[in-house]
């Protein structure tokens, strides 16, 4: 039986069975319209006995015998389920939100869990302080106000607008040649499907625009919003400029996500769910989700109060700059696609992808996950086994949660692909650890090169980060994500076994 963990879950669970219960002993009969509300048995307390077994002693009127066992038991379960409802009603704070306290009690199971680690191994107790850093929301611990504004010299944004290479040839000789790129890119609708590695090879290094046209394409983008190609194009490419030669935040990461996004959408739980206007801002909120990545942390920003954190308040510095920055390139030159778009259009579609980029910020993950989770276990799914989304705040949830799932999700992919992928990852985080190094400061978790186990990092990143959330992404499309958690398994398992 399904475990209930939320409050509001668990809370809303108590209440129905309380409902049926009081039905069977009232023999009170709902309306027509209402149907006997099925139940599941979360959370141990108040504990339920179906009410449709065949020993149960039902008198003529149909209710059951007041003074039996079963009528005691019953009444004694309905009075214990209401308490607790009770208590649970009486210590929510009214300023505190069912979101927030869900994330508070994921952050609390967390923190056993990472404490209980950190004991037991050198490696362990880095990797619990790297995943406790990163995905809870901590700021940092001592400010290093020594080091003001140092680095991002570089211009954000390339001003001439001159973009590399030629967008009409790309069109043709990478998007609709009927070999190289285009037979690369036909498992794109698959999960894990490409290999975006060869693809950056063969595309001149364009994974980014290459993926993002093809599954506009087959979308029927262009057609539905009148978008020009040679100005999606333009845009494209200029936005892959934009992405550093870092190693693994660059335009290649991007492209991964963009893919993953397309096939996360196109579960069947999902059928007609979304209208063209969020998908569009979904793949475009993918396709610009890390631009301009310098490849130092959030955390790195803060700490050393880089011009960027002094820019954005601290307050997820590099979403906010990606943003700025994907959006800024859009005004430049024959990069306007969206010109012709109704005022209203435009900024929904603006205002969804600040939603789901600004959602990316890892230091958010628990609250995410806690309202992923919230949502599944109250989950409204149609006749038809489609869920059910009807007011923005669900339906840009969901949307924020998928692109957090794709952006986390090289773990579950097929096994050279994620092998490579946490070869970049590493490279990213040990040179960040050199340049901490070479500064004198304390070197982030993780980053030092001379101090990291890759392999159980990556189980535990499985384990405490990316299982919870792929695995509660799956319980809301079940049963259409199997594939990814058995993926996701398999490499785990490949990494235990080398520690
Ligand atoms: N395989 C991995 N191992 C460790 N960290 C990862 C891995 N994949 C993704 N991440 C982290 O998860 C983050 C997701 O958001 P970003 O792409 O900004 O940066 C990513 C990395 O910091
Ligand atoms: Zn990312």
């Amino acid at each position: 039986e399904d475990l209930i963990v939320t409050p509001f879950a668990q809370v809303l669970a108590s209440l129905r069975r309380v409902r049926n219960d009081f039905i069977v002993l009232t023999n009170i009969h709902p309306p027509n319209n209402v149907q006997l509300l099925t139940h599941r048995s979360p959370t141990g307390h108040g504990k339920m006995s179906t009410n449709s077994s065949p020993t149960i002693p039902i008198n003529a009127q149909g209710n059951v015998v007041p003074g039996t066992e079963e009528f005691i038991q019953r009444a004694t379960n309905t009075i214990e389920e209401l308490d607790w409802c009770l208590e649970q009603l009486d210590a929510v704070q009214t300023h505190r939100s069912v979101s927030e306290m869900a994330s508070n009690k994921f952050k609390r199971m967390l923190n056993k869990e990472l404490n209980q680690l950190s004991g037991m191994s050198k490696s362990g107790n880095q990797v619990s302080e790297f995943i406790s850093s990163t995905y809870m929301e901590k700021r940092p611990a001592s400010p290093n106000c020594g080091l003001m504004s140092k680095s991002f010299n570089k211009s954000h944004l390339n001003p001439t607008g001159k973009i590399m290479g030629n967008v009409t040839e790309l069109k043709y000789t990478i998007i609709t040649n009927k070999s190289g790129t285009a037979l690369e890119l036909e498992g794109i609708d698959m999960w894990g499907g490409i290999d975006l590695f060869k693809i950056a090879d063969i595309s001149n290094n364009r994974p980014l625009t290459s993926v993002m046209y093809t599954i506009c394409k087959k979308r029927d983008m262009f057609v539905k919003f009148k978008l020009s190609p040679v100005k999606f194009l333009t845009y494209m490419m200029t936005l892959e400029d934009h992405y550093r030669e870092v190693p693994y935040h660059n335009s290649l990461h991007a492209a991964d996500v963009v893919q993953s996004v397309h096939v996360l959408l196109s579960s069947a739980a999902l059928d007609s769910v979304f209208t063209d206007l969020e998908i569009l801002s979904a793949l475009i909120a993918s396709a610009m989700h890390d631009v301009d990545h310098p490849g130092l942390s959030n955390q790195y920003h803060c700490s050393n109060s880089t011009e960027l954190a002094i820019m954005y308040n601290d307050a997820s510095v590099l979403e906010n700059h990606h943003l700025a920055v994907g959006f800024k390139l859009m005004q430049q030159n024959h990069c306007d696609m969206f010109e012709h778009f109704t005022q209203k259009q435009w900024q929904s579609l603006r205002k969804m992808s600040i939603d789901m980029v600004l959602a990316t910020d890892m230091s958010k993950h628990m609250q995410l996950l806690a309202n992923l989770k919230t949502m599944v276990e109250t989950k409204k799914v149609a006749a038809s086994g489609v869920l059910m989304l009807d007011n923005y705040t669900d339906r840009i949830q969901v949307l924020q949660n998928m692109v957090h799932c794709a952006d986390l999700s090289n773990s579950a992919k097929p096994i050279e692909l994620y092998k490579k992928w946490v070869s970049v990852i590493i490279d990213e985080y040990w040179m960040q650890g050199d340049v901490e190094r070479q500064a004198g400061l304390e070197i982030s978790p993780m980053c030092d090169r001379h101090n990291t186990s890759i392999e159980r990092s990556q189980v535990m990143f499985i384990d405490f980060v990316v299982h919870p959330l792929l695995e509660t992404w799956a319980d809301l499309v079940n049963p259409y994500a199997q594939e990814i958690i058995n993926e996701l398994s398999d490499n785990r398992e490949y990494y235990a076994s080398l520690i």
